[in-house]
This record gives C-alpha cells, structure tokens and sequence, in this order.
C-alpha cells in the first residue's frame, strides 16, 4: 500500500545542539535505509520549510505506524498520512 506522508519537523528550542546533530544523523541512517530497501520510495523538502513530503510503500497501516513511530525525529515531528491509490490514467506499473 502506498501513503503519502508529510513531516514537519519541530525541535524544542532548548535542545542541544550536539543531541539534535545525533538525532539527525540516525534519522538520515534509517531513511536512507528504509530508502534502499524500496520501503521510502520518495523524499521531497518542501521548500522553504522544514517538512517534507514523503511517499511509503509499506503493507498495511499497522507497517507504516511501526516505520514511522521508529523515526528518531518521531517525538518532534508533526506528521500527517493520506493512503493512495492508483490513478486510472497513470502510466506507471509500479503504482500500487
Ligand atoms: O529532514 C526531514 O525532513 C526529516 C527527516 C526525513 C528524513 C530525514 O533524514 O530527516
């Protein structure tokens, strides 16, 4: 099933810097991960934000609850899930 996520990520004010270089760090491992393994099929910024716009594709909505409550950005982020389906007149096979 595919999902389109959208995060805006949220950090306290008083954070460290050195935690949220930590914490930033193994957000873009697992990403990146999740990335390779086909899971996080895209990643887009939203310009001039601190969001982005991503598309998952995962197996069902308890999946993609488990992926993303694992992000290390999680606690800090806003996030919103629309679910997707294919579009009639997409030309794309893998479109699910
Ligand atoms: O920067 C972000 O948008 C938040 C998050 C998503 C991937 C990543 O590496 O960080």
């Amino acid at each position: 099933m595919l999902f389109q996520v959208e995060m805006t990520v949220k950090l306290p004010h008083d954070l460290h810097s050195e935690q949220a270089a930590e914490i930033k760090a193994r957000e873009k491992a697992y990403s990146q991960q999740l990335q390779r393994d086909g899971i996080w099929r895209h990643l887009w910024r939203v310009a001039g934000s601190y969001s982005n716009v991503s598309i998952f594709d995962v197996q069902d909505n308890a999946a993609l609850q488990d992926i993303v409550s694992a992000l290390p950005l999680f606690p800090y982020m806003d996030i919103t899930v629309k679910p997707l389906c294919r579009h009639p007149s997409s030309i794309h096979d893998d479109d699910r």
